[in-house]
Formats: C-alpha cells, sequence, structure tokens
C-alpha cells in the first residue's frame, strides 16, 4: 500500500484497520461520495477509506486521536486531494465547527472504534441538525440495536433515541477477516439519515431523553413500575396506554405521548410551587 513502516494497531484506541478491497470499495459505493461532498471521516487510522473518499470528493476532514498516525496519513493523501486532519478526540471535537454554509450539510463517516461508539452517536446526534448523513461501520449488535422496530429482543433506548432523530437504514455485515487485526466481533455498515422535522413532537427534549432512559432502566418491569418516579399510572393511561405494558414494546410515538405528558405534568409542578 506504501513505503511507510508499519503501525501496530493499538487496542486501547480501537484501532482495527480495514483491509479487504472489495468491502472497501462497496462501503464508499454506499456513501457516494460527490465532488466538493463536505466529508468528515472519524478515525481515519491508515486511509483505507480517507483515500478513495478524497479522490472522489476532492477534499475530506478527519478527526483522529492518535498522534502517530497523523502524519502518515497525510504523506499518503498528498497525491489524493486536501485532506484536514484534527488531532483530538470525536466525543469532544465540536463537529458545529465544520459545518459548511446552509443549505449544505457534514456528510459523516467512519470505521468507529467500537468502545466508543455509543457516546459518540449520542455525542453526534447533538449535532444533527447540520448532518446531512452518517454511515458507519459498527459491531454487529450495535446496528441491529439501532434499526430494531418495537417489541424486538434488540429494541432499547440507543434505538428510541437514535430513530427519533434519524432514519436508519443496516448496509450489510463485515466479517471479522475484513479487519486487521481481526476484531472479536462481527461488523456491520448503517447508514443514518437525520430527519429534516422530527417525526413525532417530544415536548421538551431533556424530559423525552429522561423518559426514555427510566422506561428502559428495568427492561422486564411495567410502566407503571419503572416510571413512577416520573409519572402516575393514571397519566399514563390519560395518553391511552396501559401502564402493565413494558417500554420494548412502545413505538416511538407512544414515547412522544408520554413525554409530552411528563413536560407538562413537570410545567405544572414549576408553576404550582411558590
Ligand atoms: C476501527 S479503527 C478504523 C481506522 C480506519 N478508518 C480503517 O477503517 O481502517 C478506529 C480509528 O479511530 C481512531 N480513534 C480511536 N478513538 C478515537 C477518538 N476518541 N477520537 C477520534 N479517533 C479515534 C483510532 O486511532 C483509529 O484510527
Amino acid at each position: 500500500m506504501n513505503n511507510h513502516r508499519r503501525h501496530r494497531p493499538r487496542k486501547r484506541f480501537g484501532q482495527n484497520f480495514l483491509h479487504d478491497p472489495t468491502l472497501i470499495s462497496r462501503m464508499v459505493k454506499a456513501i457516494r461520495p460527490r465532488p466538493g461532498d463536505p466529508l468528515v471521516e472519524i478515525g481515519p487510522g491508515e486511509g483505507a477509506l480517507t483515500l478513495p473518499l478524497l479522490r472522489a470528493a476532492g477534499r475530506l476532514t478527519a478527526v483522529e486521536l492518535d498522534r502517530d498516525l497523523v502524519a502518515p496519513l497525510q504523506a499518503r493523501a498528498r497525491t489524493a486531494g486536501e485532506l484536514t486532519v484534527h488531532q483530538a478526540d470525536a466525543l469532544r471535537f465540536d463537529f458545529r465547527q465544520l459545518a459548511p454554509a446552509p443549505p449544505a450539510r457534514l456528510r459523516v463517516v467512519g470505521n468507529l472504534p467500537y468502545n466508543i461508539s455509543t457516546p459518540l452517536l449520542f455525542h453526534l446526534l447533538e449535532s444533527a441538525d447540520v448532518i446531512q448523513d452518517m454511515h458507519f461501520t459498527l459491531q454487529k449488535e450495535v446496528v441491529e440495536r439501532l434499526a430494531a422496530p418495537p417489541g424486538s429482543k434488540t429494541y432499547g433506548r440507543l434505538s428510541v433515541m437514535v430513530q427519533y432523530r434519524c432514519a436508519v437504514t443496516n448496509l450489510f455485515r463485515l466479517p471479522p477477516g475484513a479487519f486487521r487485526p481481526p476484531p472479536k466481533v462481527d461488523s456491520a455498515f448503517v447508514r443514518l439519515v437525520p430527519h429534516a422535522e422530527p417525526t413525532v413532537d417530544v415536548g421538551d427534549e431533556q424530559a423525552f431523553a429522561r423518559l426514555v432512559t427510566q422506561a428502559f432502566s428495568q427492561r422486564r418491569k411495567t410502566l407503571r413500575n419503572t416510571l413512577r418516579p416520573l409519572m402516575s399510572a393514571d397519566t399514563i393511561i390519560g395518553v391511552g396506554i396501559d401502564p402493565r405494558e413494558r417500554a420494548e414494546n412502545l413505538s416511538l410515538e407512544q414515547f412522544a405521548a408520554l413525554s409530552q405528558a411528563h413536560t407538562r405534568t413537570k410545567r405544572n409542578a414549576s408553576r404550582d410551587t411558590p
């Protein structure tokens, strides 16, 4: 691939480098980079995805934590296009600073370090309004949770919070052999497209987040029990939901209805406080 000395993959940075050319080109095809696209890559590593994306789009901004990878990557990318690398922790990185002038929005990609994938997804959702789409390689189980419908075994807090913000498409599986070193788990490639407008009205978004966390805090318990600290069984019945139901069977619309009730209760409580 190059004349540079091979970097020894670091476990603590979740480094599993893609090396299967067929799968890499399948991923790039699914991303469909176009000239001038405002691409942002999280964790470019040795550039397996960076270089083909850069050749197609002409420019790319990357956020990479491992400082030892930055200079070799820049050297490798020299003839491919205009690469900007921020040596930074993506979990603390302000992606808004990269947002192009509206109506253009960022296209985020990455073969994410699995140890931080869930907090990273939540961090990115905070900037969803400046993001056009996201394509990620993640642990297969995480992708299944992202895409899970109500009533399925994998449906949980992550499914509800991500589906509130994005349309989720599980694109294809990547076997451990696609990476160096091979991870112990299967992976999958996923597309997340933030909704232009929320598809449901949740009232106060912080109250919604709290409600969903609380509802899934004990999966096997009924809403009457899990939501007791937030609302009464009568309030649950008031929005047309059976309090004997469990969170894992509620649709996004039903969570939204509960969240609105919770928001109203909170507002009334603060109004009544002298
Ligand atoms: C699974 S590897 C993928 C590398 C490359 N994109 C590939 O597919 O071959 C994850 C990459 O994310 C980087 N990384 C790990 N933690 C990070 C963080 N908090 N912020 C930014 N990059 C991080 C690692 O150094 C590594 O380059």
